[in-house]
């Protein structure tokens, strides 16, 4: 069994997701808190780009709003043509059941559950049958080295290859796009290190399209893209050599905004 290239999708390297004057205030009491201002952002498909910013800068706003988690207050975020500013409350839980992948800083596995059935969980909510999802799971945990871990709980594991049990779920659902909020944050730097060479490896091999948020310069720097936020702006963003979408000769290239 393979995994289907996803249908319907802008080819690697043409634009995924575009916002325009993206923001979001947020109101508490009297005042207003601007988290993101006017936010011009391009993501092509198949690129894998880390959001760094201090505490406070607005990457978790930022990526909230990509992920359909809230809306924002002005502007518009396109994903693969949908203009997910408009999208209802009900359309919005769709795009994140059918389109959107989260990978969280303390895995989030369930454990009463091996990591197959961990992996196969979230098609269960789109019905797929169990044989389906079974076999599905089973592809993507050996395509990530877990096929002599499949029947493991979490506890059984250790934390690098429970986050990637994590990043296997993630995929099993052959997402549009794939969020992850400091996906590190609980490992080791050299557990740390090899997780996001493990990203760069499945972003390249299914063409898909990851974000990761992160206040991390080294660990940003895995990514093929970095853009920096401050103040809810965006300040900088450089592409690293290893961004092949956009280097083709692989030369590191720093594009003012
Ligand atoms: N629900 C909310 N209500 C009011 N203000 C909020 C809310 N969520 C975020 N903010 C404010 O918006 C700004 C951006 O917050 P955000 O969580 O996006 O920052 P961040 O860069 O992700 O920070 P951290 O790295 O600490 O998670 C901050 O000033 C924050 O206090």
């Amino acid at each position: 069994m393979q995994l289907a290239a996803p249908v319907g999708l802008p080819e690697v390297g043409e634009t995924l997701v575009e916002t325009r004057d993206l923001s979001k205030v947020y109101r508490v009491g009297d005042s207003r808190v601007v988290a993101l201002n006017h936010v011009n952002l391009r993501i092509q498909r198949g690129s894998f780009t880390a959001v760094v910013g201090t505490s406070g800068s607005g990457k978790s706003t930022l990526l909230n709003m990509l992920a359909g988690l809230e809306k924002p207050t002005g502007g518009e975020i396109h994903v693969a043509g949908q203009p997910l500013h408009k999208f209802s409350e009900s359309q919005l839980v769709k795009y994140r059941r059918e389109q959107v992948g989260f990978i969280f800083q303390s895995f989030n596995l369930l454990q009463s559950m091996t990591a197959l059935e961990n992996v196969a969980l979230p098609l269960s909510f789109r019905g797929t049958s169990k044989s389906t999802r079974l076999a599905r799971a089973r592809v993507v945990l050996t395509q990530l080295g877990l096929e002599h871990h499949m029947h493991h709980k979490p506890n059984q594991l250790s934390g690098g290859q429970q986050q990637r049990v994590g990043i296997a779920r993630a995929m099993a659902v052959q997402p549009t796009l794939v969020f992850a909020d400091e996906p590190t944050g609980n490992l080791d730097s050299k557990t740390s290190e090899e997780t996001l060479s493990l990203f760069r490896a499945v972003i390249r091999r299914f063409g898909q399209t990851w974000i990761m948020v992160t206040h991390d310069h080294h660990l940003a720097s895995f990514a093929d893209t970095i853009v920096s936020i401050g103040d809810g702006r965006i300040t900088d963003v450089t592409h690293t050599d290893h961004n092949e979408l956009h280097n083709p000769t692989r030369t590191g290239t720093k594009v003012s905004t």
